[in-house]
């Protein structure tokens, strides 16, 4: 048995500063197929202080997703690890990986999340009332940065508005910073720096989980109040809590980052692509003023509402295809592997990526066209090869949530702007997740409201 081809580069460094700099000036999906072009579907390289073997297409995408935890685990670069902490439920397997999920899933499964449509309506109004009306340019992605994040303190962690939530966006985006980083501890290194802002970070979600423990025990407030109450009051045996405070430290960090980097990109790609395609903006703006009309002046959008803005949501996975979020994942065997031929030794890392399937010609015709019609009759997109959100045991939870909060701000994005984009620039970047060029500045124009 053979290992895969491939160079293992420089020790620690390896290939991680030529991906990340592919990554930088937006030519990472080349840089992977100068690889297969070079090595095959299966290579070996270093990344992030790890070796890894990079597998690509359906059949790698189902190995990944479908794998029994006794042969792969989640396993991340370690300065995602060390980032986030080591609880964090993209490090943990088996039972406690069932145990920590359930948890989380408890709070953002969609019959809880039908619940919130009301709220995140009433952020995206404040949002765009804040930053948006009275303004002639806008630049998208930094604030739906904000608005995202603003959601998750609200929806997730119940943290209002003020100098606490302040601290915290400012600690967290420096903490984000270095999630892909080699992990040289030295002052000044990227690594370095997000590890002082996550330690800083631990301390004011530590100080908010102690405020909210006093509050369950205290003051009986209801378990569904918000994510950190929701998951501090699950109990195990004895009515011992279920999960420890770290776990709820660490995973409360990683849906920061896994909630709010991700839906953000998503919207600003949309607001890009409609920008350029008319066609299908007439098509969502049609479908959105529907909606509208059938609303009285204030009244918030419904769970009922969602459910007929399908075309949008087309439109979203179109975008989700054409730039997904997640650049890709890895895994790590827990035994020898066997695929396509070579043994991919126990200890190594798998890494896959989601943008070789969505860009496969043989499997989406015209992978560069935008065509939210491809998604009409989903069924005949074979399986694994839409990954956005990955797929199996794995799959993201926050799917539902990111839906709602896609086609919310979509709703009051087409219904009270029209808006032209300032530089014609379709390429983007990635630091690790796509940046369109100077954040997407766009030029804004009020509508007439029509109703809301
Ligand atoms: C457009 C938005 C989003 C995209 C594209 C996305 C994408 C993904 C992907 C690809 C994974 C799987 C990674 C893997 O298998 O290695 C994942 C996992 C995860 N996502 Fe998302 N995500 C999004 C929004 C969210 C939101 C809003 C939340 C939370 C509110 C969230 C929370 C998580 C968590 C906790 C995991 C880890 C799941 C596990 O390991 O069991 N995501 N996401």
């Amino acid at each position: 048995q053979k290992l895969p081809p491939g160079s293992l580069g420089l020790p620690i460094i390896g290939q991680s500063l030529s991906l990340l700099w592919a990554m930088r000036v937006n030519t990472a999906e080349k840089w992977l197929e100068k690889r297969v072009r070079k090595y095959g579907p299966i290579s070996k390289l270093s990344l992030f202080g790890n070796t890894a073997v990079f597998i690509y297409g359906q059949a790698a995408n189902k190995l990944v997703f479908t794998c029994d935890g006794r042969t792969l685990a989640n396993k991340q670069p370690t300065s995602i690890t060390a980032i986030l902490g080591e609880r964090n439920l993209l490090e943990l397997h088996g039972e406690d990986h069932k145990r920590v999920r359930d948890a989380l899933v408890s709070f953002l499964k969609p019959e809880c999340l039908k619940e919130y449509v009301g709220k995140m309506d009433g952020e995206v109004r404040r949002h765009l009332e804040m930053h948006w009306e009275g303004k002639q340019k806008v630049t998208v992605l930094p604030l739906m940065k904000t608005l995202t994040f603003n959601i998750i303190c609200t929806l997730l962690f119940g943290i209002e508005f003020g100098a606490r939530r302040d601290k915290l966006v400012n600690c967290f985006q420096r903490m984000i910073q270095g999630m892909w980083s080699i992990p040289i501890n030295f002052p000044f290194t990227r690594y370095n720096q997000s590890l002082r802002a996550s330690a800083q970070v631990r301390k004011i979600l530590k100080e908010l989980i102690c405020q909210k423990r006093i509050e369950l025990e205290q003051k009986g407030t209801s378990s569904h109040r918000d994510l950190i109450t929701c998951l501090l009051s699950i109990r195990g045996k004895d009515d011992e809590a279920a999960i420890s405070e770290d776990e709820i430290v660490h995973n409360v960090m990683l849906v920061m980052v896994a909630g709010h980097d991700t839906s953000s990109v998503l919207i600003t790609f949309m607001v890009r692509l409609l920008a350029n395609d008319p066609t299908i903006l007439a098509g969502v703006v049609q479908e959105q003023e529907d909606v509208a009309k059938s609303k009285s002046l204030g009244e918030l959008l419904t769970w009922e509402d969602l459910t007929k803005m399908k075309y949008t949501w087309k439109v979203a996975m179109e975008t989700l295809r054409l730039v997904p979020p997640v650049f890709g994942g890895f895994r790590k065997a827990l035994k020898d592997v066997e695929y396509g031929g070579y043994i991919i030794p126990q200890g190594w890392q798998i890494f896959w990526v989601t943008s070789m399937t969505h860009m496969d010609a043989n499997i989406f015709q015209e992978p560069t066209k935008f065509d939210p019609a491809r998604f009409e009759n989903q069924p005949t997109i074979p399986p694994y090869c839409f990954v956005p959100f990955g797929g199996g045991a794995r799959i993201c939870p926050g799917n539902e949530f990111a839906r709602i909060e896609t086609l919310v701000t979509i709703h009051y994005l087409v219904t009270r702007f029209t808006w032209k984009l300032c530089c014609n620039d379709d390429t983007f970047s990635r630091d690790p997740m796509p940046v369109p060029n100077q954040g997407l500045p766009i030029q804004i124009m009020p509508k007439k409201l029509m109703s809301h």
